[in-house]
C-alpha cells in the first residue's frame, strides 16, 4: 500500500511513518512543520512541506501519487491555547481537515484514519470511558475533534468515505531505537516534563492540582505508548478494507496513573529524583480519564505491547538522554 501521512513529522506521526515502513508499505509525508521536525522524517521518505489548507498543493500531491489511504495527524492540540484562541483551533482542526477530505474526494481516495482524542468526552461520568460514553467536550480542542468525527459520519453517508477515528488517551513514550521521541516546544505533557525535570532542563516541574477527587489528589490519566497507537492505525486500515462506514475507537491501556504515581515510577526507572513543586490546578483538566479499549481489542484485534508504565517511561527516558532534534 501507499499511504499519505499528514502530520508525519510530528510526535505520533513520525512513529507511524516508521511503523508503516517496517510493515513494508510506502509512505509520503505531508507536513507544514509548524510543530513537527524535518529531522524526524527518515531519510528517503518524501516529505512535502505544505499545509493541508493549501488545496492546490494537496491536489498536486494526490495527482502525483496513487494513495490507498490517508492517516491524518495534523492539528493544533494544546487544550489551554484552544480556550484562548478558538478560531485557530477551528480553522486548523476543522477547516483545514475539510480541505484534506475534499482533496481526497477529488482524488477518489476513500479511506482515512483520523487522530481524535479523549478530550471529546469532557468530564467522565463513569470510571472507564468506552465508545458509548457521552461526548460533551469542555474545550474548543476537544470540540474541534468531535466536529470532525461528525463530518466523517456525514461523509460516509454522502460520499461513501470509510473512516476510523482513533481517540487516543495520553500518548507517551518513544521509539525503541531511540531515534525519535516527544519533542514539543513548548512542552506541556506530563511525562516529557517529568523527564526534563530529572535532567534539570526546562522551567521546573509543576504538579497541577493536589485537591482532585482521586486516590492521592492528583489527576489520573491513561498513558498509551506511541508504537501501540501506530499498530492501531495499521489495524484500522485493515478494518476499513472489511467495513464500510465511519467508526470510532478509544485507545488506552485501561489503567490510570496519578501524577504522583508517574513521578514515583519515573524515579524508579531513572534511578534519580524528580524535582517538582505543587501548583494550582490547570484550567480544563478533568480529574480522571481512563479508557475502555475493549472495542478496539475485539473489533480491530488491537493488543498493546508496551502497556506497562515502566516500559513507557523507559523508552521515553532512553530518548531524553540523547534527543536528536
Ligand atoms: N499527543 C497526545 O497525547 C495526543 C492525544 C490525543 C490526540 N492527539 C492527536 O494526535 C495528533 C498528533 O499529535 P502529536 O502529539 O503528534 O502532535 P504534533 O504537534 O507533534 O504533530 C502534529 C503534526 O502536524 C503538523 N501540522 C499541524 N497542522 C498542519 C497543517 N495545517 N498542515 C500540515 N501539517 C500540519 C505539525 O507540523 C506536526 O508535525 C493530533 O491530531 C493530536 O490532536 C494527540
Ligand atoms: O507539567 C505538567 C504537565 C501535566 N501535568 C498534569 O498531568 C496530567 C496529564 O497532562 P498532559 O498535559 O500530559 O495531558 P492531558 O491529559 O492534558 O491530555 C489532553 O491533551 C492531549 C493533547 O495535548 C490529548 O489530546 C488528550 O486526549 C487530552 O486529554 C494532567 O493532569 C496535568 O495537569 C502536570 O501536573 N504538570
Amino acid at each position: 500500500m501507499k499511504i499519505l501521512i499528514c502530520g508525519g513529522a510530528g510526535y505520533v506521526g513520525s512513529h507511524m511513518v516508521r511503523y508503516v515502513l517496517d510493515n513494508g508499505h510506502d509512505v509520503v509525508v505531508y507536513d507544514n512543520l509548524s510543530t513537527g521536525h524535518r529531522g524526524s522524517v527518515p531519510q528517503g521518505v518524501p516529505l512535502v512541506h505544505g499545509d493541508i489548507g493549501d488545496a492546490g498543493k494537496l491536489a498536486r500531491v494526490f495527482a502525483e501519487h496513487r494513495f490507498d489511504a490517508v492517516m491524518h495527524f495534523c492539528a493544533r492540540s494544546l487544550v489551554g491555547e484552544s480556550v484562548t484562541d478558538p478560531y485557530a483551533y477551528y480553522e486548523n482542526n476543522v477547516g483545514n481537515t475539510i480541505s484534506l477530505l475534499e482533496a481526497m474526494r477529488h482524488a477518489s481516495v476513500d479511506r482515512i484514519v483520523f487522530s481524535s482524542t479523549a478530550a471529546v468526552f469532557g468530564h467522565p461520568v463513569s470510571d472507564t470511558i468506552d465508545e458509548t460514553h457521552p461526548t460533551v467536550p469542555i474545550n474548543p480542542y476537544g470540540q474541534s475533534k468531535l466536529m470532525i468525527e461528525q463530518v466523517l459520519a456525514d461523509a460516509a453517508k454522502a460520499y461513501g468515505l470509510r473512516s476510523v477515528a482513533l481517540r487516543y488517551f495520553n500518548a507517551a513514550g518513544a521509539s525503541s531505537c531511540g531515534s525519535i521521541g516527544e519533542a514539543h516546544d513548548p512542552e506541556t505533557h506530563l511525562i516529557p516534563n517529568v523527564l526534563k525535570a530529572v535532567l534539570g532542563q526546562g522551567k521546573g516541574l509543576k504538579v497541577f492540582g493536589t485537591d482532585y477527587d482521586t486516590r492521592d489528589g492528583t489527576c489520573v490519566r491513561d498513558y498509551v505508548h506511541v508504537s501501540d497507537l501506530a499498530s492501531a492505525h495499521m489495524l484500522a486500515i485493515d478494518y476499513m478494507a472489511r467495513n464500510e462506514g465511519a467508526f470510532t475507537f478509544n485507545l488506552g491501556n485501561g489503567e490510570g496513573f496519578s501524577v504522583r504515581e508517574v513521578i514515583a515510577a519515573a524515579e524508579k526507572v531513572t534511578g534519580r529524583p524528580v524535582p517538582h513543586e505543587f501548583a494550582e490546578r490547570r484550567a480544563g483538566d478533568p480529574a480522571t480519564l481512563v479508557a475502555s479499549s475493549q472495542q478496539a481489542r475485539d473489533e480491530l484485534g488491537w493488543q498493546p505491547a508496551m502497556a506497562r508504565m515502566e516500559d513507557i517511561l523507559a523508552s521515553a527516558w532512553n530518548w531524553h538522554l540523547q534527543p536528536r532534534f
